[in-house]
């Protein structure tokens, strides 16, 4: 659906040349809900608003459903944005019109015959369960409510793709959980192509596919979120999905283990996080384990395990117990003691 091939974009600035992008390459299903992810300057705007071309590439190609969107004329690329539709952290509503005149706003500036607005923003309405606020002004709603406005706005001319630029920053937690399900929803019903940006992995981790990392205007890490989850490779992967799953032991337990043990962080992928794994090992091993810490993540709704054990043993004991979890596709780390 989406194809951004060496996509480069540069921003001149009164102390020299800035890169925003740099030579990205991504190709983002038709479907898919993609997530690209970043800490702030890495770029992740500049991609977002290449591919509705409200930045120009400095060079590359952006392909939208097999147009090439820089190549395309003024009115060429008025009618290929009818079809991309934008949400905003800010939600940038008009505040003089009311929910309804917010989204018939975007069918009348397609020229959607007034015939047709009125049924169109209606279904949409009841779509972002906003039916009963269709009269209410932006002052009136909430964080929330507002973002559902601003959904409904972007879903008026029946966009194939939602850009969705950091869309729940704004939010409290439960909020964002809600929007969050809107989107999936939508997704699913309608069978939109959703690419967002966050900061936040745990949005990626609810809602997304797959997901890239971005560094200084490059992706440096990119795959299913299962797999950068389960496997990251990249240190600023790792620290992203630490900020989700890691779990650090107390300084209170550190100070109790035996200081001639392992501690063995292990992650459980796929069935293995379902199977008896441990206490098979605990059979056979002839090591004596002690479960610090457990919990299964689910992600896509796949189960992700994760769990942290002390073990004693001799070092060939503790070394066999290693390698039976790696034979069952367990990722394992020895944690230094603290
Ligand atoms: N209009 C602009 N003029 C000059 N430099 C820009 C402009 N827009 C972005 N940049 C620069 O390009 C780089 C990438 O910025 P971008 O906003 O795309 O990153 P980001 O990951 O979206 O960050 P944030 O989360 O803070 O929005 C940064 O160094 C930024 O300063």
């Amino acid at each position: 659906m989406i194809k951004l091939i060496n996509l480069h974009k540069q921003y001149k600035t009164n102390k020299g040349t800035v890169t925003g992008v740099d030579h990205v390459n991504l190709h983002i299903a038709k479907g898919e809900i993609f997530g690209i992810v970043g800490y702030s300057g890495a770029g992740k705007s500049s991609v977002l608003r290449c591919i509705n071309l409200l930045e120009k590439p400095t060079s590359g190609k952006v392909l939208v459903n097999g147009v090439d969107l820089t190549a395309l004329g003024k009115n060429g690329l008025r009618l290929a944005r009818q079809k991309i539709g934008m949400i905003f952290q800010h939600f940038y509503l008009i505040g003089s019109k009311t929910v309804f005149e917010n989204v018939a706003f975007a069918l009348e500036a397609a020229d959607t015959p007034q015939s047709a607005i009125q049924s169109k923003v209606t279904e949409l309405l009841q779509l972002v369960g906003l039916a009963d606020k269709r009269d209410s002004y932006p002052a009136q709603l909430s964080g929330g409510q507002k973002q559902r406005v601003g959904i409904a706005r972007a879903l008026a001319n029946n966009p194939q793709v939602l850009l969705c630029d950091e869309a729940t920053s704004a939010l409290d937690p439960t909020t964002t959980q809600s929007i969050l399900s809107l989107l999936r929803e939508i997704n699913r019903k309608l069978g939109l192509t959703i690419v967002l940006i966050t900061h936040e992995m745990e949005v990626v981790k609810e809602l997304c596919h797959r997901v890239a990392i971005m560094q200084d205007g490059k992706v440096i890490e990119a795959g299913s979120v299962y797999e950068i989850f389960a496997n990251p490779v990249q240190p600023l992967t790792k620290e992203f999905i630490n900020s989700v799953l890691e779990f650090k032991l107390p300084m209170k337990l550190w100070e109790k283990l035996n200081p001639s043990s392992k501690v063995l962080k292990i992650l459980f992928r796929d069935d293995a996080a379902e199977q008896a794994i441990i206490s098979d090992l605990l059979k056979k091993s002839g090591i004596q384990a002690n479960i610090l810490h457990g919990k299964i993540d689910y992600i896509g709704e796949k189960p992700l395990g994760t769990f942290i054990m002390e073990v004693t043993g001799t070092n060939e004991e503790v070394d066999s117990a290693i390698r039976y979890l790696i034979d069952r596709s367990c990722i394992v780390e020895v944690i230094e003691h603290a």
